[in-house]
């Protein structure tokens, strides 16, 4: 690998033809439409953060779009759960293997014994280590897990998208069918709300922040945990390994594979089209594209990693 004064500059030499060639991907995918509000979204749009250990961003595209976590948020909230509960608690209630299946579905629910969702970045899993979040009710659950977010992205308040908030809220017939499923199956307890655990999760998807703010949140993985803008320690690095591995495993759904081999980075999308991805001990990236292959991730935005991954020889393995 070259050192980071020379990445950056090719970076700032390159990334603006890199962004044009795989923005042409946009046009085989398609905007996520099963959560209204999402449906409106630039489909070619294609935008791109990377930031190093001293907060120095190469910005390209349309980065000046906000745009909501989804699926990205479940790394954090497994974060914030093994910081409240500990290991063993959260993995009483979610395994550690890829699920094979497609990020929505309950299929293996009742297939499995015990009934358990295979990993936390599928739906099911995120919604059960929700459940996890300490505070005394879903206010107050809430508002730990946006705290947390604001703190990790640079310390300026996040908010929910209220309007996508309410869209997903108002048509989740399945991840409704999944949590009561999970009701059914005592990993959500007795005294879990169902409707609750479900507003919280659905109000963390739906926080909302920019390309930039995103590479924030990886730059603080890529440092094991700490923020290396401020010197902080944000998170135990043994927790921020099994982020990272479930990344790599899970992280892209049933294409990670796929993407390990192309790209080999830790990585997590959404089907906003954004896509939060580091390189160890180097920078954290944030992509956005709203365009999603049929495995729902950004078409464009998995192209343009996995070109710059290729062309410094980023990955992992
Ligand atoms: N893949 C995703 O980003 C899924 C998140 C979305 N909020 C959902 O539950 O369907």
């Amino acid at each position: 690998m070259a050192d980071v004064q020379e990445e950056l500059k090719q970076l700032r030499e390159h990334l603006p033809a890199w962004v044009e060639a795989s923005r042409l991907h946009a046009a085989k995918g398609k905007v996520a439409g099963y959560i209204p509000e999402l449906a409106g979204t630039p489909a070619n749009a294609l935008g791109i953060t990377v930031m190093d250990a001293s907060g120095e961003c190469v910005t390209v595209g349309d980065c000046d779009l906000n745009f909501t976590m989804q699926s990205i948020s479940k790394v954090f909230t497994l974060l914030l759960a093994l910081m409240d509960r500990g290991e063993e608690a959260v993995f009483a209630k979610v395994g550690m293997e890829p699920s094979g299946d497609d990020f929505n579905s309950i299929l293996k629910l009742e297939l499995v014994e015990p009934g358990i969702p295979f990993n936390p970045l599928i739906n099911a899993g995120a919604i059960a280590v929700t459940s996890l979040i300490a505070g005394s009710g879903p206010a107050e659950k809430t508002k730990r897990i946006t705290a947390f977010f604001s703190r990790l992205a640079g310390g300026r308040p996040l908010v929910c998208n209220e309007a996508v908030y309410r869209s997903e809220a108002a048509t989740a017939y399945r991840n409704r069918s999944i949590a009561y499923f999970l009701k059914e199956n005592n990993v959500l307890e007795a005294h879990d709300d169902v409707e609750e655990v479900l507003d919280v999760y659905f109000r963390h998807c739906a926080i909302e922040l920019t390309c930039a703010q995103l590479a924030r949140m990886a730059l603080v993985l890529a440092h094991a945990g700490r923020d290396p803008l401020t010197g902080e320690a944000l998170i135990p690095s043994r927790y921020v390994q099994i982020a990272k591995t479930f990344m790599v495993t899970c992280g892209m759904y049933n294409a990670s594979g796929e993407f390990a081999i192309r790209a080999g980075l830790p990585a997590k999308s959404g089907v906003s089209g954004g896509i939060l991805a580091l390189v160890p001990n180097r920078y954290g990236i944030g992509v956005i594209g709203p365009a999603l292959n049929r495995k729902g991730n950004s078409t464009a935005g998995v192209h343009l990693l996995e070109t710059l991954s290729q062309h410094f020889g980023w990955s992992l393995f």
